[in-house]
């Protein structure tokens, strides 16, 4: 993957319809996803439980884009060369999961991946200040992580223009996650976020029988955060 700060939309598959993923995934990026986002949830550093390595390896084949892979999991450490081994091309581990983030970042490209670093709202953008040189994007949660269908929380704005002006002009993409529609993205995008991850305004509306909603959903967050960035 090279670099690119174009707008790119990764729905959630946390919003598809678990009896069918292979279906819901070539659905959606036939439709026009960028990415594929997989959030996976330990039901401990978040209270859900979702996707263990071997969902993500089935899931795998059926992704011809880009899997982006969100552990919302405590300790991560022990598990990062499971999911690089299941197919992520992304991993991107919490900085609140561990005393040392440092390390768990170095884990990662150790296994030849893309690193992601992510904040859950309380956390502030300087905590990931010197890990900026071991990743390859910031992830800014604007929800509180472990559900999908919440209400963005807009004081993670300031944070998400503090980190691109921290991230100057390193190759590091910052993301977003909570709350993302088309009311929403232009704000994101306009504070310098570049990959938008939205679950419920993508899926909503839409089957694997009606997958033009999804496309539907994907270009009016696109078209909402392109329009803000022109
Ligand atoms: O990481 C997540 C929750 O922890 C989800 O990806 C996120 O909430 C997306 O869902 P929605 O777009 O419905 O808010």
């Amino acid at each position: 993957m090279t670099f690119d700060r174009r707008i790119k939309i990764a729905p959630s598959i946390l919003s598809a319809d678990f009896a069918n993923f292979g279906q819901e995934i070539r659905a959606i990026e036939a439709e026009g996803a960028d990415w594929v986002h997989v959030d996976v949830m330990d039901g401990h550093f978040v209270p859900n439980l979702t996707f263990g390595p071997p969902a993500v390896k089935a899931f795998r084949p059926h992704v011809t884009s880009f899997m982006d892979v969100h552990l919302m999991i405590a300790p991560v450490d022990p598990y990062i060369e499971a999911y690089a081994e299941a197919g992520a091309d992304m991993i991107t581990a919490h900085v609140e999961a561990g005393p040392h983030p440092h390390r768990t970042l170095q884990a990662i490209r150790a296994t030849g991946k893309k690193a992601g670093i992510s904040l859950n709202p309380g956390t502030p953008a300087e905590a990931v200040e010197y890990l900026l040189d071991l990743c390859d994007m910031v992830l800014v949660m604007t929800v509180n992580p472990g559900f999908g269908g919440q209400k963005f929380i807009h004081s993670q704005l300031d944070k998400i223009a503090r980190l691109r002006a921290m991230i100057g002009d390193r190759p590091v993409h910052i993301q977003v996650d909570g709350g993302v529609d088309p009311g929403t993205a232009p704000l994101v995008a306009k504070a310098g976020a570049d990959v938008l991850v939205a679950g419920s305004a993508v899926f909503r509306g839409g089957s694997v029988a009606d997958p033009g909603v999804y496309g539907k959903n994907i270009r009016a967050i696109r078209e909402a955060a392109e329009a803000a960035t022109r």
